[in-house]
């Protein structure tokens, strides 16, 4: 006999947690079903347990700096296990805790694989739930990648899982994952490659600022070659061997693990999304602007399982409390995703919001702009930082912010507040006219404005 809720949410990551809590909170009967452990891809796999490694690889950078210019004598080092066990204070604790706070809503929790046997029905194992409403918020996984010898591709998930780190590593694709495990592992001790199969790695940011995050990495003796396209990774006695195309012909490189960093696609090629009736692009499922499937009203799509804009986790919570409010009250919230901030953790970090000056170009905007290299400014000469840049775009007469991009020391914070800006209208007069504590990076805002 199949069970019945009002609404069945398939995942239980950012967007899962908040659709299927708001909705609890209106008397709605609800379920949620994950085949992993409780809590998703930001809590367990991602965002969290990455920025945890960070953490260490910024320590061993400040250290470095402050090397170079002799302040700290003698050498430190980052122990592995030790960083791995830190980091699993946070995580473990987790999928217990997300399951436990559903059900002390009243939230019923599954746990395997679901997939859709009917419009409004989806089987996990030998259960089946009825619904009158579903939420897919499955998340994404690596994409599959042309390349001979895939399944020799060490995962993200896995990289984060590490026992002991490798010393010789080798990044397929440069992008956010590749580059930010690049700098941990490099501050770690490891000799690592960063392969990109374009001439842009981290294509999602202003080229002139990732230049110079480039040559910052390269320093520190990661190479990272663009134009290189892995073609194939063949198992060797000691680890594997890449191969590549490059503008030399072939291009070859030894590695005891393989790193997969050539992007993510939505997690729902296993869904069965024909049996439910939802009509899909490739993996991307066709979603009205309520996050709404354009085929079958009785389900909505969210987080990175609906190949959004952005996939971010606080982009997967927007569009989760969007889709709850709809489901709720009919369909009339959408997500306004201007002025959303995005950043790489590398050290020091590159971050963006808004619009790059090509896309400013595109769109016809008549707007001035103030782009510095800026490694005297005060907050990077204070921690002996070589790299501090920003690249700012206002719009003429109306003063809008269209755009900022920041690589350097407190770039993330930076960008925060000209996101802050963008979202509820502020002015770059009105962000001149700020007074913040000095000498913060906050200060520096006002002289990035151009
Ligand atoms: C290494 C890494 C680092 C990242 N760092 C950042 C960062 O610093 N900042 C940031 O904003 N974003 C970051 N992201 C992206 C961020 O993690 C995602 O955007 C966010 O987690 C998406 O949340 P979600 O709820 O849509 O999906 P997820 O959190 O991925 O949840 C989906 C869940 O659905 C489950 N599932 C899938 N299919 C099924 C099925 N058929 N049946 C049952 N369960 C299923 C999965 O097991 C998973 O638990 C990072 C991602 C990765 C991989
Ligand atoms: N800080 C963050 O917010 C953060 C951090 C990590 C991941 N993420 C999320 O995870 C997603 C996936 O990250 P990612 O780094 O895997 O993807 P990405 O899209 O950022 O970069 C993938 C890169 O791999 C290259 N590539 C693909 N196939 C290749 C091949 N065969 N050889 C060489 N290069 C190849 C692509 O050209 C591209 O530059 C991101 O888009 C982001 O949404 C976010």
């Amino acid at each position: 006999m199949a069970q019945q809720f009002d609404l069945v949410v398939i995942g239980s990551g950012t967007a899962a947690t908040v659709s299927a809590t708001h909705c609890r909170k209106a008397g709605w009967s609800v379920a949620v079903v994950d085949h992993r452990p409780y809590g998703g891809t930001c809590a367990l796999r991602g965002c969290d347990p990455k920025k945890m490694l960070v953490a260490a690889a910024e320590v061993m950078d400040g250290i470095a700096r402050m090397a170079d210019v002799n302040v700290i004598q003698g050498k430190a080092s980052i122990d592995w296990a030790a960083l791995q066990r830190f980091k699993r204070s946070f995580t473990d604790p987790v999928p217990a805790r997300r399951e436990q706070m559903l059900q002390e809503q009243g939230i019923s929790t599954f746990h395997g694989k679901a997939c859709f046997t009917g419009i409004r029905q989806v089987q996990i194992g030998a259960e089946t739930l009825d619904a009158k409403h579903i939420v897919i918020a499955a998340g994404a996984e690596p994409a599959p990648l042309p390349v001979d010898g895939a399944g020799h591709l060490m995962l993200s998930d896995a990289f984060l899982e590490l026992e002991t780190l490798p010393q010789r590593l080798v990044f397929v694709g440069g992008g956010f994952i590749g580059f930010e495990f690049a700098h941990v592992a490099a501050r770690a001790g490891a000799d690592v490659v960063i392969l990109n199969r374009g001439p842009h790695p981290l294509k999602q940011f202003d080229p002139d600022l990732v230049a110079a995050l480039v040559e910052r990495t390269q320093a520190l003796g990661i190479r990272v070659l663009c134009n290189h396209e892995v073609r194939a990774v063949e198992q060797t006695s000691d680890g594997y061997t890449v191969r590549a195309a490059s503008p030399d012909g072939k291009a070859v490189f030894e590695a005891v693990n393989v790193i997969h960093s050539g992007g993510r696609v939505p997690a729902v090629s296993d869904l069965d999304l024909e049996a439910a009736n939802i009509a899909h692009e490739g993996l991307r499922i066709l979603r009205n602007d309520f996050f709404q499937s354009t085929s079958n009203p009785a389900v909505y799509v969210v987080g990175d399982a609906g190949a959004p804009p952005l996939p971010l986790t606080p982009v997967a919570a927007l569009e989760a409390g969007a889709a709850a409010a709809n489901l709720l009250e009919g369909n009339h919230a959408t997500v306004d995703y201007t002025g959303i901030p995005t950043a790489v953790f590398t050290e020091p970090v590159l971050a963006r919001v808004g619009l790059l000056e090509a896309e400013a170009k595109a769109h016809g905007l008549r707007y001035r702009v103030k782009h510095e290299t800026v490694p005297g400014w005060y907050s990077a000469r204070r921690i002996n930082e070589s790299c501090y840049a920003f690249k700012v775009l206002v719009e003429d007469g109306s003063e809008r912010v269209l755009g900022a991009h920041v690589v350097g020391p407190g770039a993330v914070e930076i960008i925060n507040l000209f996101g802050l800006a963008m979202r509820t209208g502020l002015k770059a007069t009105d962000l001149a006219y700020a007074t913040f504590t000095y000498p913060t990076s906050a200060s520096d805002l006002e002289s990035m404005l151009p």
